[in-house]
């Protein structure tokens, strides 16, 4: 097959950037790259509990996926090549505009039935935040519909308020059929992330179960607490960051490490929830990932038609730490505007997370959290997200 050709051709590019600055120039022996994993397998829904030989091979492949980086490639989701390019078109054509026109769905004006603030709708550059500092990039996001929450009236017990996630989505006039395409995409890109889930939950019982654990795996446990995904969709447009240090050159191999006040892109942090399906332009080098030694960073660079897949908090809770949320960040010094589309597959906003047994036995240590809802990990989480 020809396509399997240029994965080869591109991952070979996926060189390591190094931290130090004395090892500036120097390359690093060659480190495992991401690996890709065809999730067709997983597309129809089981009609029975026994998985297929190929279901089993994809399963081996996310678990070893899983536990090495967090983050690897997918092909095969069945969403045409078409339909991705039109979404970063789409993007791209939004953040074009002027800034007076994209304040039209400001999320300033977003947040709940009293209107104000909301986590819904567009942040103009250095608004948002990551680690305490100003991330250098734009963007909108949507959220399922608040009305949608199943049990939202645990609520605003005095302990939580879920204001900032209320409120409805914002679209944009312009691009006209920017709400249709991107409404259509939501329906497609959530059977995706099902798909992904159902394949994660088998991947978990295969090397799980079996292993002297009185508890087993229930294949299942990731897609029911999903049914009713608490997902995110956030388009983002990245600026070319300026390069204002002398150590900057003209490859993604500079040592931004040892600034500590260097500009980033997007600061970095690990993802929320279960899933996250990444669909960016082809920009290379900007979007790096932790590898497992903690110090070395992998571009994670898009293969054409392939999402860039990690998991989130909850896949790590839930797996008691076999599995990792991985750090990663995004550094965009190439050439032009980057954008890129991020789609967070999450677990219904009152799903309980907690370690699932199984898993507490088989990582051999205590569990690592005592449980609580999703809803109030991202509540804890986007409520630091603003400047
Ligand atoms: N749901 C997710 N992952 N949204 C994007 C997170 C980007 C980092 C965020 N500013 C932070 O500080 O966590
Ligand atoms: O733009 C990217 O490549 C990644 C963005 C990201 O990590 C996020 O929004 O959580
Ligand atoms: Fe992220």
């Amino acid at each position: 097959m020809h396509s399997i050709h240029k994965y080869t051709f591109t991952l070979q590019h996926n060189t390591p950037i190094l931290n130090d600055k004395k090892k500036e120039g120097l390359r690093m022996p060659s480190t495992p790259s991401l690996p890709i994993i065809d999730i067709s397998p997983f597309r129809i829904t089981p009609t029975n509990s026994t998985f297929t030989p190929s279901q089993i091979q994809t399963a081996h492949q996310i678990n070893s996926a899983c536990t090495t980086h967090g983050f690897f490639y997918l092909t095969h989701h069945g969403i045409p090549d078409s339909k991705l390019a039109q979404v970063l078109t789409l993007a791209r054509e939004f953040f074009a505009l002027p800034l007076e026109d994209k304040l039209k769905i400001s999320r300033h004006d977003a947040g709940g039935p009293e209107g104000g603030d909301g986590a819904r709708g567009y942040q103009a550059i250095g608004e948002n935040v990551t680690g305490g500092r100003r991330d250098m990039h734009e963007a909108v996001d949507w959220y399922r519909e608040w009305d949608d929450v199943a049990t939202r009236e645990k609520e605003d017990k005095g302990k939580r308020t879920c204001e900032p996630l209320k409120g409805t989505n914002l679209w944009p006039e312009e691009p006209s059929d920017l709400k249709g395409v991107y409404e259509e995409y939501v329906e497609e890109v959530l059977k995706v992330g099902e798909a992904v889930v159902r394949a994660m939950g088998a991947a978990l019982a295969l090397s799980v179960n079996g292993k002297e654990n009185d508890e087993a795996v229930d294949s299942e446990v990731f897609v029911k607490s999903t049914d009713k995904s608490f997902w995110v969709m956030r388009m983002i447009g990245y600026p070319k960051l300026e390069t204002s240090s002398p150590a900057s050159s003209s490859s993604a191999n500079s040592a931004v490490d040892s600034l500590s006040d260097a500009e980033m892109s997007c600061g970095e942090h690990t993802d929320y929830g279960c899933v996250t399906l990444l669909l960016a332009d082809p920009t290379p080098g900007a979007l790096q990932v932790l590898h497992k030694d903690g110090t070395t960073w992998l571009n994670a660079d898009p293969i054409p038609g392939a999402f860039v897949v990690n998991i989130g908090d909850m896949m790590e809770r839930w797996t008691n730490g076999l599995w990792k949320s991985t750090k990663h960040r995004v550094i965009h010094r190439g050439d032009g505007f980057r954008v890129s589309v991020p789609f967070f597959y999450e677990p219904n906003f009152d799903a309980i997370i907690k370690p699932l047994e199984a898993c507490v036995k088989r990582s051999g240590k205590d569990p690592i959290h005592e449980g609580s809802t999703y809803g109030e990990h991202l509540l804890g989480k986007v409520l630091n997200n603003f400047y």
